[in-house]
């Protein structure tokens, strides 16, 4: 029985949000870790149901001496009616449960005839009812469209600017994303011929944020701008409107078939500044003459993508969230060595520290960070007034976190999303280190230019 006891103290760990499930799980001895983790997170699955059904059958009421909380009962009842029965010997407790059976059973079936299911497993809960209540978010591709000519086109197809999308009907414009509105959930916008036409881009709130964080120049011939991990190519498309898609915009993907989605996507979207290169971000050299020319720079590598709201909990292993925090690491740093750039957003849809808050922390204390002197642009830069801001712990304490952006699936209207940005100190504020390391670097690009010069006219005579 203490198999149930140690699972229920988990469930209550939980329900006081004294962590998060990986973490409270980390903390079981490792013998018993995998089978009670097994328990937790399919009873977790079912809790909805179970909850029903413990209510109704009145287990507790009647047996309150024995099954003493809530949780105990939940894990127990979940192994009785949907698992192999209560893996214990015959005690008190494992009776209790057991002369409610007939009684627990069939209410679970009442509950499957009501919602018009057939087997157990249609009862589990995927996390889609979080999904379902964020709104359909629908960006107006400013490359072909204004927002008051959309605004104009979805009322005259019978929707209202009601500043709200709770109704079917009502939509609204977001408060922190220029050009971006708000629909109802329920709405999809796949046959509309607005989004057939590429004027607008089906794109969360939060995945939004990168491109408006790094905020380009915009409308200047001579802007280079890098989007080192692509496709699809939302973000791509989105920085390509913010520059008034002018300028040049290089954006990067490895992947072969990514890649031709990625082609397909900037094609309808119009985006005529973009220079799509089917390549690893890493291998690309910094001193090249087009992209050394950078001054902003997108990283949204791949990530675990744990925070869509529609993805089931999970444990993830910490042995890959550490491999792709290193990954996203190096790419950081990689990003710094281009000799031109300003400003780096980082961004994922993770919700672990580890790919986030932690993987800053490491590109801050890097060399690369040090040497070319680049913090954390302060929060009046990165959306001053989304209140959640990164994990305080997470950055050992310090005031940094301030400057991170973190969304929580569901809870604010979006998916899960974490945005940090990298700037490089401005010569009146930066440390005597970095004052003259700068000095040094601009008196070497100095040389440099008057080296290719003079090798230029060589050629030429
Ligand atoms: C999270 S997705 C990017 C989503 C994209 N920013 C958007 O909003 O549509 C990450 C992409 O980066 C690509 N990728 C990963 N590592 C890369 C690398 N080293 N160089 C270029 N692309 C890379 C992956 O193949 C994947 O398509």
């Amino acid at each position: 029985m203490n198999f149930y006891f140690e699972a229920s103290e988990i469930l209550n760990r939980l329900d006081a949000k004294e962590g998060s499930i990986k973490g409270i799980l980390a903390t079981l001895p490792e013998n018993n870790r995998a089978r009670t983790a097994a328990l937790v997170i399919e009873t977790l699955k079912y809790k909805s149901v179970l909850s029903d059904v413990i209510q109704t059958s009145k287990l507790l009421v009647e047996e309150k001496k024995k099954i003493t909380s809530f949780n105990l009962a939940l894990v127990l009842v979940h192994d009785t009616l949907l698992a192999n029965g209560i893996q214990a010997g015959d005690g008190p407790i494992k009776q209790a449960i057991l002369r409610h059976k007939t009684r627990l059973r069939s209410e679970l079936q009442r509950i499957k005839i009501k919602r018009g299911v057939k087997s157990d497993l249609e009862l589990a809960q995927t996390g889609d009812d979080r999904a379902a209540k964020i709104p359909r978010y629908v960006r107006v591709n400013t490359s072909l469209w204004s927002t008051e000519e959309a605004v104009q086109f979805y009322t005259k197809r019978g929707f209202q600017l009601q500043g709200a999308f709770a109704s079917s009907k009502g939509f609204a414009i977001d408060e922190h994303i220029p050009d971006l509105l708000a629909f109802n959930p329920a709405l999809h916008f796949r046959d509309d011929p607005s989004y057939k036409s590429g004027k607008i881009i089906l794109q969360d709130k939060a995945s939004c944020f990168s491109a408006f964080v790094l905020s380009p120049p915009r409308g200047d011939p001579k802007a280079v701008v890098i989007d080192a991990t692509a496709a699809p190519g939302n973000k791509t498309s989105h920085l390509s409107a913010l520059m008034g898609n002018e300028g040049k915009l290089y954006a990067f993907e490895r992947d072969k078939r990514r890649f031709s989605t990625l082609k397909m996507m900037l094609s309808k979207a119009a985006c005529r500044n973009v220079e799509a290169v089917n390549a690893d971000f890493l291998t690309i050299d910094p001193s090249h003459p087009k992209y050394s020319l950078a001054t902003h720079i997108l990283l949204d590598p791949s990530c675990s993508g744990s925070a869509h709201a529609s993805v089931e909990i999970e444990v993830v292993e910490e042995d890959r969230l550490n491999k792709l925090a290193a990954f996203q690491l190096m790419m950081i740093k990689h990003a710094m060595k281009f000799p031109s750039v300003q400003k780096i957003v980082y961004s994922t849809c993770s919700v672990h520290a580890t790919e986030n808050e932690h993987v800053v922390r490491s590109a801050l204390q890097s060399d690369e960070a040090k040497s070319r002197c680049f913090k954390l642009a302060p929060r009046g830069d990165v959306l001053p007034t989304w209140s959640r801001r990164g994990q305080v712990e997470e950055m050992m304490g310090t005031g940094d976190a301030d400057s991170l952006v973190r969304c929580v699936p569901g809870d604010d209207d979006t998916n899960g999303f974490f945005v940090s940005c990298f700037i490089r100190e401005h010569d009146s504020t930066l440390s005597p280190e970095c004052s003259k390391k700068r000095k040094a670097e601009t008196e070497g690009a100095v040389l440099q230019k008057r080296k290719k010069k003079r090798k230029k006219r060589f050629n030429t005579q």
